[in-house]
């Protein structure tokens, strides 16, 4: 099966409002603790005030919640949730009009979240969303990449995975979670670029505590090495990012978590939230998109 017949077939998602209104600069301020109703179920009510704008706007939200908050903590919690979910509506609506429908390459290491991440970018950008790894085993008809490596070969499954992204790349208003080698063949690109490629880029580490707590059967380039799962993934990965050098960094948009984790000062990215993410995707998405605007305006005139 050819891989564009694999697209028709994977469910999509959420098919959201599609065009934000274009806001200029502007950060957003969120005023906490609005009127918190512990009851249950609870209602919550939140002023949300967009400062940067000529005219300054706020609107109430009244927001019906599923659970008690009875703790504090709970609702800290809480409450910090609601205001990362605000923030990335509001980021969304500020990207959108810059988009122009194109597709989100989202690339990284295994584990980096491409995945968990692209699935919340898809949604409230409105796209739809697809894995790569699974549209090829969907076009070769096995189940698993593992099994494709372990039948066929890796060869057999790169040229399938570059088939799937020359067939994604012709598409509109996608994210697509790549696969964690995609990055090395350069024809790839050729096709990524058609859209906005966004890396995430995380430390090793995490990534190997990540894998290591969902095991590496399901990743063949990681499953012969001796040891743990942490230790055999840390080794692997290591040594694979070594390989691809800087072939990540081809992406337009980089998203450092060891950063973000500064910048909020947490001492680990474990602290980081895929919506964290999800958010500073799009603002770095966004400062991409307006300087490639402003490139275009100034070789047009
Ligand atoms: N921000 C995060 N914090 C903690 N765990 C996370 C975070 N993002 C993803 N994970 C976890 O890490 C694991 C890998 O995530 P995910 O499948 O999204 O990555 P991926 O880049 O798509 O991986 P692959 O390329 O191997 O398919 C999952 O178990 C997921 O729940
Ligand atoms: O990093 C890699 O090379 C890979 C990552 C996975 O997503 C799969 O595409 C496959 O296991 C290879």
């Amino acid at each position: 099966m050819e891989a564009a017949s694999a697209l028709s077939n994977q469910s999509c998602t959420w098919n959201g409002p599609e065009r934000g209104r274009r806001r200029t600069g502007g950060g957003l301020r969120i005023q906490r603790g609005f009127g918190v109703d512990t009851r249950c179920p609870s209602i919550i009510n939140l002023q949300v005030s967009q400062a940067g704008t000529s005219s300054y706007r706020s609107e109430s939200l009244r927001m019906k919640i599923s659970c008690c908050c009875s703790r504090k903590e709970e609702s800290e919690k809480f409450l910090t949730g609601v205001d990362e979910a605000l923030i990335l509506k509001k980021k969304s609506e500020d990207v959108i009009p810059y988009m122009n429908e194109r597709c989100l390459f989202l690339v990284g290491m295994m584990g980096s979240g491409k995945t968990t991440v692209g699935k919340i970018l898809s949604e409230v950008l409105g796209y739809s969303f697809f894995d790569s790894d699974k549209l090829v085993e969907k076009a070769v008809g096995m189940y698993s990449v593992a099994q494709i490596f372990k039948e066929r070969s890796e060869a057999f499954f790169r040229d399938n995975e570059s088939k799937a992204l020359r067939d994604l790349s012709l598409m509109r208003r996608l994210v697509v979670a790549t696969g964690g080698g995609a990055v090395i063949r350069p024809i790839n690109w050729s096709y990524m670029k058609r859209g906005i490629t966004v890396w995430l880029d995380v430390p090793l580490e995490a990534l190997a505590r990540r894998i290591a707590a969902v095991g590496t059967e399901s990743r063949p380039l990681l499953h012969n090495e001796p040891g743990d799962p942490y230790t055999k993934a840390l080794i692997r990965l290591s040594t694979l990012s070594e390989e691809r050098g800087d072939a990540y960094a081809n992406a337009d948009a980089r998203i450092c978590l060891q950063h973000i984790a500064s910048k909020q000062g947490h001492g680990d990215v474990s602290a980081l939230t895929p919506t964290a993410i999800a958010i500073e995707a799009l603002v770095k998405i966004e400062s991409f998109l307006s300087k490639d605007t402003a490139v275009e305006r100034l070789t047009y005139f």
